[in-house]
């Protein structure tokens, strides 16, 4: 079976309320929360409930359209007003995957667009929806390019989870896995469990085995080990947003797989479509890192593991400078060497398909 066989959708959009993938509880409890209110999208994104760049982006896209749909307001202009507190309410909810600013601000963009309040609650609607079918030709576009890098038999290395439920559906890294067991490829997998809230073990593990796609999983670690050992071919991650010069944001302990990928002579690659690029951003000094609260660090499954009143640092990313990129895989095309102009023209030029 296939993702597409077996797909298990992170967000359903039901109009009256949305129906998001509790993440936290898998992999041991697949449960939809039934969410109603733009205040339960806020607590799931900020919880984790839902995450990933792509699919924060698109629930709250819909958490626009649940408070849309019940609002009361018949004041044209008023309402366009209140959308945009609400907007920016949403985009509290985290500070780095810049694809969460971008939906909400797509579906305000689509309101400003209307003439009446009627109107803009169909816009409002009608594009978040969109959000969520563009992303799914684009996932399946970044895995083409991506699969295209790599060869039967490959194993490759990647961390955290950028797969099919951080998306619409397909992943951006873990796409190429799902499109290779499409058409009969085997890849093999090595997962980072992802410390300290475990993306790796406890939804790439799941996401790819469900899908019979040969993963292993190993401690954060053991990566540099692994790499050396095991023929690893390539290591290929996510992000949460791009600078304009090709710094990119990703899951914390990205970095770190770079330089190691850098010193063994692998390949390290960044999948991401072009709405998680932020031009706007020069440089990765200026992207805003998430810290968490510090019992992610100190606490397991609910149980402490470390002492008492112990100081805490719990930066949820990390910057990895766009030097130790080998290439950026979009939906657009692959782009290496001088980020600055390629993901420029990328972002520009819509007919590019490979740079
Ligand atoms: C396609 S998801 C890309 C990234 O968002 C992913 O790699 C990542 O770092 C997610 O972090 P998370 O804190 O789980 O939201």
């Amino acid at each position: 079976m296939t993702v597409a066989e077996k797909w298990v959708p992170s967000v359903r959009y039901r109009g009256n309320h949305l129906l998001i993938l509790d993440q936290q509880q898998l992999p041991h409890h697949t449960v939809y929360l039934n969410v109603t209110t733009i205040e339960h999208v806020w607590d799931a994104i900020s919880k984790l409930k839902v995450r990933g760049a792509p699919a924060i982006g698109i629930a709250a896209a819909f958490g626009l359209a649940l408070w849309s749909n019940s609002e009361k307001e018949v004041d044209h202009s008023s309402f366009l007003s209140k959308l945009k507190k609400q907007r920016d309410y949403l985009a509290s909810s985290r500070p780095t995957a810049v694809n969460l600013f971008w939906a909400l601000d797509r579906v305000v963009a689509s309101a400003e667009r209307s003439a009446s309040v009627e109107e803009a609650k169909k816009n409002i609607e009608a594009e978040a929806l969109l959000i969520q079918e563009e992303d799914e030709n684009t996932c399946r576009k970044i895995g083409e390019y991506a699969l295209s890098l790599l060869q039967d038999g490959d194993a490759v290395m990647t961390i955290c989870n950028a797969g099919a439920i951080a998306t619409s559906k397909y992943g951006t890294a873990l796409a190429p896995f799902h499109l290779a067991k499409e058409q009969g490829w085997n890849l093999s997998v090595y997962a980072n469990e992802t410390r300290p809230v475990l993306q790796g073990s406890r939804l790439t593990a799941w996401e790819l085995q469900a899908n019979d796609i040969d993963v292993t999983l190993i401690t954060d670690n053991m990566a540099a080990h692994t790499l050396k050992t095991k023929n690893i071919k390539a290591v290929i991650v996510g992000c949460d947003r791009v600078a304009a010069n090709g710094d990119t944001a990703n899951k914390i302990g990205t970095f770190g797989l770079a330089l190691q990928a850098r010193a063994l002579g692998i390949p390290f690659y960044v999948a991401c479509p072009l709405s998680t690029l932020d031009l706007k951003t020069s440089s990765g000094e200026d992207i805003p890192i998430e810290e968490r609260p510090e019992e992610e660090v100190t606490h397991l499954n609910g149980v402490r593991i470390a002492p008492e009143g112990i100081k805490v640092f719990n930066p949820a990313f990390d910057v990895t400078p766009a030097e130790y990129i080998s290439a950026i895989i979009t939906e657009k095309g692959i782009v290496s060497g001088n980020y600055q102009e390629a993901l420029s023209t990328l972002k520009e030029d819509e007919s590019i398909e490979t740079l």
